[in-house]
């Protein structure tokens, strides 16, 4: 099979190297990044994955089989009450309330990231939706694997935790899962589909980068 999963790998190596080296994933390894800066990500995470359960359930009412459209629904499920339970666990140990996480001011690139997958699951196909929001669970895995060969990052007593969750096999097989899921709805797409879901893919990643500028920063809004 020609799978799109190569090609959108290798389009986005560019901007992935640039996420590894940035200063908040290099802290979480080395255990140099401030708890306070971290408490600032996890406050935007949260608002982050509230919007992104919903793109599951998108995805599960654009799915066409029963198996893909159970295993999105599921997911909407596991990301509200088990994923963002971790971070109210997290939280609570930097004695932010879970009302305090829920009634954070949402961050420009929380925003504006969210947004944009939002648009294309509403608008698009589902191989659109997938290759939308495939970034933010591959680059995470990919961060997960590579800092966990860190010298004790995964003992580390604050950011282990983080470490241990993406760099696990489960973690790993949804990623996977997602990955080939985009490989069998694109496998017999055009050049001009395969081309916009590369845009989405490219777009998404460096929402992603984003992200983590934005958190090691600690900024709500470019300009007051
Ligand atoms: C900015 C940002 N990007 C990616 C993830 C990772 N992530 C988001 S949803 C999900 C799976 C849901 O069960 C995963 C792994 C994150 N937390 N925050």
């Amino acid at each position: 099979m020609n799978r799109i999963s190569e090609r959108l790998y290798q389009a986005v190596q560019p901007i992935w190297e640039q996420t590894h080296r940035h200063p908040f994933v290099t802290g979480l390894g080395d255990g140099s990044l401030s708890p306070h800066t971290f408490s600032f990500y996890m406050k935007q995470d949260y608002l982050f994955l509230l919007e992104y359960a919903k793109l599951f359930a998108i995805a599960s009412t654009k799915a066409v089989d029963l198996e893909t459209s159970a295993r999105f629904a599921k997911l909407q499920e596991a990301t509200l009450n088990e994923e963002m339970a971790l971070h109210r666990a997290y939280a609570e140990r930097f004695g932010i309330s879970a009302a305090e996480l829920e009634g954070s001011q949402p961050s420009f690139v929380m925003h504006a990231y969210t947004s944009y997958m939002l648009k294309v699951a509403y608008q698009g196909t589902l191989a659109e939706l997938v290759s939308a929001v495939l970034p933010c669970m591959w680059s995470y895995w990919e961060i997960g694997k590579r800092l966990a060969k860190a010298d004790g990052a995964l003992a580390h007593p604050l950011y282990g935790e983080w470490v241990r969750t993406y760099s696990s096999d489960e973690f790993g097989e949804l990623a996977q899962w997602l990955i080939d899921l985009l490989d069998r709805l694109a496998a017999d797409s055009s050049e001009a589909d395969r081309a916009r879901l590369e845009q989405h893919f490219l777009t998404t990643s460096k929402m992603e980068y984003l992200f983590w500028e934005m958190a090691y920063r600690e900024e709500l809004w470019p300009i007051r």
